[in-house]
């Protein structure tokens, strides 16, 4: 039997402070189970608070399909956050048992973006849509990136290896090396033009099963990883967009990956559309600064569009300019979930 809990949101009620309503996911090979708050947490609705326990209390019964993934939800209350709520819930499957351990970002609050990254400033961000612009300082930008840009020439062509080694070779000690520009020279990357599904123009990519094990490296990925939910498999994808790289209007491969995928960006700032399926008026524009991190989970991972604009165009009156790029994409492992689930 396999229980993989994961996921919840954060909501602010009126009078309490860390409240959160859990969302669950369930992927069991049995049908029933429920969801039980522990001692010490406060449950209720918005207004009938009525913790906190002194004792073990079965929010809800969990039904689902045998087998298959679905969502519920079960909702607790704290008046503190340490230790986090996560801690105080439990989803338990007939005689078996799992404690949740979440990541407790503050972001996953849904906090309002900041105006001066979003286009039109007022638009509507839905739910499950998170930004977090400042989550890697520069230092912790500058070698996460020289790691990933080694990961992918590791796993590039033998010319191209060779090309880079040449130009190491010959660079003299004289030579200006900017140490804010950790990509190299263009031509000294192999670029694709276009993505096999004509989705993703000059870049490069790879998929990586692991990361070198560097103590620099090691606090950065605990807390990149910290971005997704304890429980679930993630895989991670490097991509490189050159300069002139961009990404059209799509929604990720349903089959390839499950309901959250999150972005973290290096390199140069690019913009990021978020458009709606249903109706193209429904759209967003964010300034993707690099070190920040976005995260599209739930709904609005099927049913927005999302495209990276190609540089040379103006953001806030601001010139985005034609820059390398390069975003870390973290996505869970699909548990075959059907979209229309999701709600
Ligand atoms: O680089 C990004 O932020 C988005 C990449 C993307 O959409 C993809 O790889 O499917
Ligand atoms: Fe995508």
């Amino acid at each position: 039997m396999n229980i993989y809990v994961f996921w919840f949101t954060a909501a602010a009620r009126k009078s309490l402070i860390n409240v959160r309503t859990l969302r669950w996911y369930v992927n069991s090979d049995e049908r029933d189970g429920e969801a039980t708050a522990l001692p010490g947490a406060l449950t209720g609705e918005d207004e009938g608070v009525e913790g906190p326990l002194n004792e073990a209390k079965r929010l809800m019964p969990l039904t689902g399909h045998g087998g298959s993934e679905f969502l519920t939800n079960a909702t607790a209350f704290t008046d503190h956050d340490d230790p986090p709520i996560s801690e105080f819930l439990t989803v338990s499957w007939r005689h078996r048992h799992s404690v949740s351990r979440f990541s407790t970002h503050p972001a996953f609050g849904g906090l309002p973006i900041e105006p001066s990254y979003l286009e039109p400033a007022n638009a509507r961000v839905p739910e499950g849509f998170t930004f977090i612009p400042n989550f890697l300082d520069t230092h912790e930008q500058a070698t996460l990136l020289s790691f990933a840009l080694q990961k992918l020439d590791d796993s590039g062509s033998r010319a191209y290896k060779k090309r880079r080694k040449l130009y190491a070779s010959s660079l003299s000690l004289a030579d200006d090396v900017d140490p804010d520009n950790i990509f190299l020279p263009e031509n000294l990357y192999e670029f694709q033009k276009g993505h096999y599904d004509g989705v993703i123009f000059n870049y490069r990519e790879c998929h990586l099963t692991s990361w070198p094990e560097h103590l620099s490296l090691g606090p950065i990925l605990k807390r990149l990883y910290s971005l997704l939910p304890s429980y679930v498999k993630i895989q991670t994808h490097l991509l490189h967009l050159s300069s002139k790289g961009h990404i059209m209007p799509h929604v990720d491969n349903l089959h390839a990956s499950g309901s959250w995928i999150v972005a973290v960006s290096l390199g140069g700032p690019r913009i990021l559309r978020m458009e709606d399926k249903e109706n193209k008026h429904n759209f967003f524009e964010l300034l993707l600064a690099p070190g920040s991190a976005y995260i599209q989970r739930d709904h609005i991972r099927y049913s927005y569009r999302h495209s990276i604009l190609p540089g040379g165009r103006d953001f806030k009156g601001k010139r985005i300019l034609e820059s390398p790029r390069l975003s870390i994409m973290l996505r869970v492992f699909t548990f075959s979930l059907h979209p229309e689930i999701i709600q």
